[in-house]
């Protein structure tokens, strides 16, 4: 595309940012709750709720309350909500059971939500930093993740999640030949219309410190994540990923986390054209709402261009904490 423009005078770029329908004619891009995935922090019990002091304003919720959270977000139009568990210390193993656990706390949510309000997609996490007492997302041997060995954990968990009414596993371990391996249980357990959002370019990430506090993996965690999650200086190979995931099944794919990204983002949409998602990471909402907080900027209009941003870069959606308020804000018509 090569835009034409006369020169000065005949040209003024300001004449269609001269009021407000004129720039709403020349808007580019859009933001509707229809492009929102909410995700959400689980804990046991009944009526809990559990601040997160590095998250203000999210909650870890019991599973009667996150069925409450998910009737609101569906009445906001919120087409999918996303399960993240804290798992109690006292289930975490080095072999991970939890995870395929029919009934674990995860499992358990899926269930109550899909009865209560079917009309919710619910999203879940496939990897097993939750019920790994190393912190890793995948099996560890020696100080070596097993690649392989945590696939066939993946798979077992995935199909657990599908069997409990999962409309959409979010595979986020970074483990090889997990994507084909998941999709062919799936096919195979009559599960053909379970969708696989891939979090196929996730970068070995700063930002995630608030989320490790939110499901209790900060103390778990040994070492870091660099042999299985990306390298923030390469791009390339973020393609590369993406292509492998979708030649192996994946139906959307994500780039994560999504602000420092939004060049992943942009390459990726415009390569492949396939369904593009960004995560809005827990330490990206940490910064928002950490500067709103003491007055630094404005967090609500900050909330909105962050989110648009992620469109602008090609997304079809975003996964963000400010899902609620975002979509608040959207209905009652707040642009920037
Ligand atoms: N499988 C773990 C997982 N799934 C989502 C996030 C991060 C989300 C966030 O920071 O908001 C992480 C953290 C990690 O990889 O350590």
């Amino acid at each position: 595309m090569r835009p034409i423009s006369a020169p000065f005078p005949t040209t003024r770029f300001r004449r269609l940012r001269s009021s407000a329908p004129l720039r709403a004619l020349a808007q580019e891009n859009s933001l509707s709750v229809g492009d929102l995935i909410w995700p959400v922090f689980l804990c046991d019990g009944v009526g809990v709720t559990q601040e997160i002091a590095s998250m203000p304003g999210v909650v870890r919720r019991s599973v009667d309350l996150v069925v409450k959270a998910a009737e609101e977000a569906a009445s906001l139009g919120i087409p999918a909500i996303c399960l993240f568990p804290y798992t109690d210390p006292a289930v975490k193993t080095e072999t991970c059971e939890e995870a395929w656990n029919p009934d674990n706390l995860s499992n358990r949510a899926i269930r109550a939500i899909k009865a209560a309000v079917p009309e919710i997609a619910v999203m879940t996490d496939v990897a097993l930093d939750p019920y790994n007492s190393n912190g890793h997302d995948g099996l560890v041997r020696d100080g070596v993740i097993l690649n392989d060995e945590t696939v066939e954990a993946l798979v077992k968990m995935g199909l657990a999640q599908a069997e409990a009414g999962a409309d959409i596993l979010g595979p986020s371990d970074m483990m090889d030949g997990r994507i084909g391996a998941l999709r062919g249980a799936l096919e195979a357990a009559g599960h053909k219309d379970v969708a696989i959002m891939s979090y196929s370019a996730k970068y070995a990430s700063a930002f995630y410190g608030p989320f490790r506090d939110a499901v209790g993996a900060s103390g778990a965690l040994k070492g870091d994540k660099k042999t299985y999650q990306m390298n923030p200086a390469n791009s390339d190979e973020a393609l590369r990923l993406i292509e492998r995931d979708l030649a192996e099944g994946a139906d959307m794919v994500m780039v994560k986390p999504g602000m420092p990204y939004l060049d992943i983002c942009r390459r990726v949409k415009d390569r492949f054209g396939a369904p593009t998602y960004a995560y809005q990471v827990s330490g990206e909402y940490a910064m928002i709402m950490g500067a709103a907080e003491r007055g630094w900027i404005d967090g609500k209009k900050a909330m909105i261009e962050s989110l648009m941003a992620f469109r602008r870069a090609g997304c079809d959606g975003v996964l963000t904490y400010f899902a609620p308020e975002a979509a608040k804000a959207i209905r009652a018509g707040l642009t920037w």
